[in-house]
């Protein structure tokens, strides 16, 4: 899995010859997200959404992690950062991620998480966590943040991101620790979409 998985990274770059539409969006104080909405070719990815939805035993373990099962990956990506991929399967525009932060400790202060996404199109959004939400994940208070960082910044703090088939969806620098993503309910949303989320688990 993991040598097939970087053979058609390899081949998007090269054999479409055309530049890859990478949309790099600043969201400031330090986070970052990389958007590139056609990273694999259109039938590399079909092969590989149905090569997913068939052969991984998809199951719903809780209602709090609904759809979503975890696949340990040893050896994967020689090279890469990575060393662990969730997947998360979403039947229909019903299935939604409610607004978390992948901010746990074992992905360290600023973890990098790469999200490839195969089937139906569904929309991204990141939301600028609250001051205080976003100071607790430090362990400080209001007070202990310098005045420049308290004063309303003039950076937007909502985004969307349309995430395409074969697209690739970059989350980096302190965008766990100050922002909130999701993956909102679409009742348009008709056809399944199976999303990849590649992280490095600090050992
Ligand atoms: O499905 C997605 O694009 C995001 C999934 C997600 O946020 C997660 O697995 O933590
Ligand atoms: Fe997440």
């Amino acid at each position: 899995m993991s040598f097939r998985f970087k053979a058609v990274c390899d081949s998007s770059a090269s054999a479409s010859g055309e530049e890859l539409k990478k949309q790099v969006v600043n969201l400031g104080d330090g986070s970052e997200v990389v958007h590139i909405s056609r990273f694999l070719p259109l039938a590399e990815s079909w092969k590989w959404f149905d090569y997913l939805d068939k052969e991984i035993p998809w199951i719903r373990p809780t209602i709090r992690v609904y759809g979503r099962s975890c696949v340990q990956v040893r050896k994967a990506l020689p090279g890469s950062r990575f060393n662990s991929v969730l997947l998360n399967r979403y039947k229909g525009g019903g299935d939604y991620v409610s607004w978390h932060a992948d901010d746990e400790k074992l992905y360290g202060l600023t973890p990098e998480i790469a999200s490839l996404s195969f089937g139906c199109e569904r929309e991204f959004l990141l939301r600028k966590k609250k001051p205080k939400a976003a100071l607790q994940g430090q362990g400080k208070t209001a007070a202990e943040e310098p005045l420049s960082k308290r004063l309303k910044s003039n950076t937007i703090d909502q985004h969307s991101f349309n995430l395409k088939h074969g697209s690739l969806l970059v989350m980096r620098g302190y965008t766990q620790r100050d922002w909130l993503h999701s993956v909102p309910k679409r009742a348009k949303a008709t056809e399944t979409r199976i999303n990849l989320t590649f992280r490095l688990i600090m050992q």
